[in-house]
């Protein structure tokens, strides 16, 4: 088991780590996610080793993972960390870079894996391409499958995805995640991207100026967020006054409920009456920015609507109404 207890960590006067702690079984994904500057990079490199911690301690299995100060060379071989940057060889090929943590003892398992490898990234016919002459999502790609190539215990990846097409990173996260499975690798998550957060995780963390505010598992943080911190990292959300939703309930009238953009539908008449503004086109739909009493609402809808028109709105009852008893 991974478990992080308690661990502080500043670089300068403000605690980037403020007593963070978490536990990841064998085989578990644990996705972090958070608002930028929030503490996740500086999570997954303490894991790492690449720091000395102020305070806690960090265990693999009962193994204590060790900072600079007394691991000359950071990381340890059972893991393997992806940085942002993609840190390639520059000058070997791909084949080369996804091959060089693997033993040339077994030859044929080698290319084997490393054509495994070359065919989750869709990479195969730049096989003996050199990193250099590749594009940044390629490269990312050949950095991914590198990563993997050993099959660590744990694996560590800072927004795995950033620089790949997103037509592209559909499949490779099924086909990446998929593999990190079967081989019952422990992978710890950072991403911005709320699919990854949501689709592939087992459970998920959420920082905020370097604590954990939340661990659960994600369909739980996306149906009942709790506060719209939170709710934000998924998407667009209103706040609205729920008896304006549900009338008929009588919630005291300070009573606010969180709703995703998709969750607002038009009707005949409701309370929630609203003027729409703009209509952005957004391929299966429409997003829709309308206001309420002066106040800011986006929703979905499946056609264009003409500013200053005036519609009615109504939420999804049961999820909608469930988050508000939180
Ligand atoms: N080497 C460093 N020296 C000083 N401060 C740093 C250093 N690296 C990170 N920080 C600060 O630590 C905080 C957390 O940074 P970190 O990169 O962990 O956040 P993050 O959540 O991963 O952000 P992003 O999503 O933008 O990658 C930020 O305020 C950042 O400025």
């Amino acid at each position: 088991m991974l478990d992080v207890k308690d661990i502080s960590f500043r670089f300068t006067e403000k605690p980037v780590l403020d007593t963070v702690s978490f536990q990841a079984q064998p085989g578990q994904v644990v996705s972090v996610i958070g608002e930028s500057g929030s503490g996740k990079s500086t999570l997954l490199r303490a894991i790492y080793g690449l720091y000395d911690l102020d305070r806690g301690e960090i265990y693999w299995k009962d193994k204590k993972i060790l900072g600079p100060a007394h691991n000359l060379v950071p990381g340890e071989p059972y893991m393997k960390y992806l940085a942002q940057d993609f840190d390639l060889m520059p000058y070997v090929s791909v084949r080369e870079n996804i091959g060089k943590f693997l033993s040339n003892f077994y030859r044929e398992e080698k290319s084997e894996r490393i054509d495994e490898l070359l065919e989750m990234v869709e990479l195969e016919e730049y096989a003996d391409t050199r990193p250099g002459n590749l594009s940044g999502g390629q490269q990312q790609r050949v950095a991914l499958a590198r990563a993997v190539a050993q099959q660590p215990e744990i694996l560590l990846l800072d927004e795995p995805f950033s620089h790949i097409d997103s037509f592209r990173t559909h499949k490779l996260r099924r086909d990446l995640f998929a593999f990190i499975r079967k081989k019952n690798i422990t992978c710890i998550i950072a991403t911005h991207d709320s699919v990854d957060a949501l689709s592939h995780a087992d459970k998920t963390l959420v920082m905020k100026d370097g604590k954990i505010i939340r661990e659960d598992d994600p369909e739980q943080l996306y149906q009942k967020p709790g506060n719209k911190y939170i709710a934000s990292l998924f998407g667009e959300v209103n706040e609205i006054q729920a008896n304006l939703l549900f009338p008929a309930e009588n919630y005291p009238d300070d009573k606010k409920v969180l709703v995703y953009t998709h969750e607002l539908h038009t009707t005949e008449t409701s309370a929630l009456r609203v003027r729409v503004k703009e209509s952005y086109f957004e391929g299966s739909r429409y997003l829709i920015r309308a206001l309420h009493r002066g106040t800011p609402l986006l929703f979905e809808h499946p056609s264009f609507i003409a500013p200053e028109e005036t519609v009615y709105l109504k939420a999804e009852k049961k999820i909608v109404k469930e988050r508000i008893k939180n």
